[in-house]
């Protein structure tokens, strides 16, 4: 893909393909159920292969569920969503996808290196308990040090503070070079230098056509990065367009919860 200059002109120029490859994410009327409420309601979202697009909105709107339901991890009550033209329940080529959850799981009480955890992002490439080849041992030393961990890949994951363990999700969603990002929260609770380290990293990516989706309350450094900003409000697309535009109909406020109350069991 064509590198363009300026975000919006990647977001608006047809590109190469003419428009005809398949688009990154298609999401379709897609209403998704979790212990008996209705989540998201009739969401329509198209993303087309290099784009950086931001999803927005209040606690509780909705956002981790619409990133969650895109790597197949909820299933859709209605509608559905395509990955490259194929459809979640579907779809194989997750070597195509890196993901980054919102809260640390990398650590979770398992005494892996970072090394160990970074080279799990293989795992799709690769068949379990087959040695790393040479050209998987330079991609994962490559995502080391683009987050700059390469010196602490023996040391334990469970020792690194939050940042730094962030910073190693980050290098295991890069590892397999994937032509389709997808980061709830990313830079949540992470020190500063790992934000800026982390907003070079995806600036690298951006500029090889890499397309991104991105959940953020505070977009800092990858601001200058976004073409296009989606704000969900209970569990529906009140704004999708320009992202400076998205900032008055985000109303992000971290600490309320825009749930309605009662309506959990
Ligand atoms: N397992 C579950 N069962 C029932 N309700 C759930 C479940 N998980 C999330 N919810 C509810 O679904 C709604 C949307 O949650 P979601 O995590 O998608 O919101 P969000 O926009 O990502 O919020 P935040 O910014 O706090 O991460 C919230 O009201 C939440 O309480």
């Amino acid at each position: 893909m064509t590198v363009q200059d300026h975000p919006a002109d990647r977001s608006r120029a047809p590109g190469p393909d003419g428009g005809s490859a398949p688009k990154a994410v298609q999401v379709a009327d897609l209403s998704v159920d979790l212990g008996g409420r209705l989540v998201l309601r009739g969401v329509d979202l198209q993303i087309r292969q290099g784009e950086v697009v931001a999803v927005l909105g209040t606690n509780g709107s909705g956002k981790s569920t619409l990133i969650r339901t895109m790597v197949g991890l909820l299933p859709a009550a209605r509608g559905q969503v395509k990955l490259f033209g194929t459809p979640v329940p579907r779809f194989r080529q997750w070597n195509k996808v890196g993901y980054v959850p919102q809260r640390i799981t990398a650590a979770g009480g398992v005494p892996a290196t970072v090394q160990e955890v970074v080279s799990s992002g293989l795992l799709s490439k690769r068949r379990l308990f087959r040695p790393l080849k040479a050209a998987d041992r330079a991609a994962i030393d490559e995502a080391l040090e683009i987050v700059a961990m390469a010196d602490r890949r023996k040391d334990a994951v469970a020792e690194l503070s939050g940042g730094q363990q962030q910073r190693v999700l980050i290098a295991r969603a890069l590892v397999a070079d994937p032509d389709l990002l997808i980061l709830d929260e990313p830079t949540a609770g992470v020190d500063l230098a790992s934000q800026g380290i982390f907003a070079d990293a995806i600036r690298e990516r951006v500029a090889r056509g890499t397309t991104v989706v991105m959940v953020s309350h505070d977009l800092g450094p990858m601001d200058a990065l976004i073409d296009r900003s989606v704000v969900l409000r209970r569990g529906r697309i009140v704004y999708d367009g320009a992202p400076h535009a998205s900032q008055t109909h985000a109303h992000v406020h971290p600490h309320v919860a825009d749930d309605e109350p009662g309506l959990l069991s």
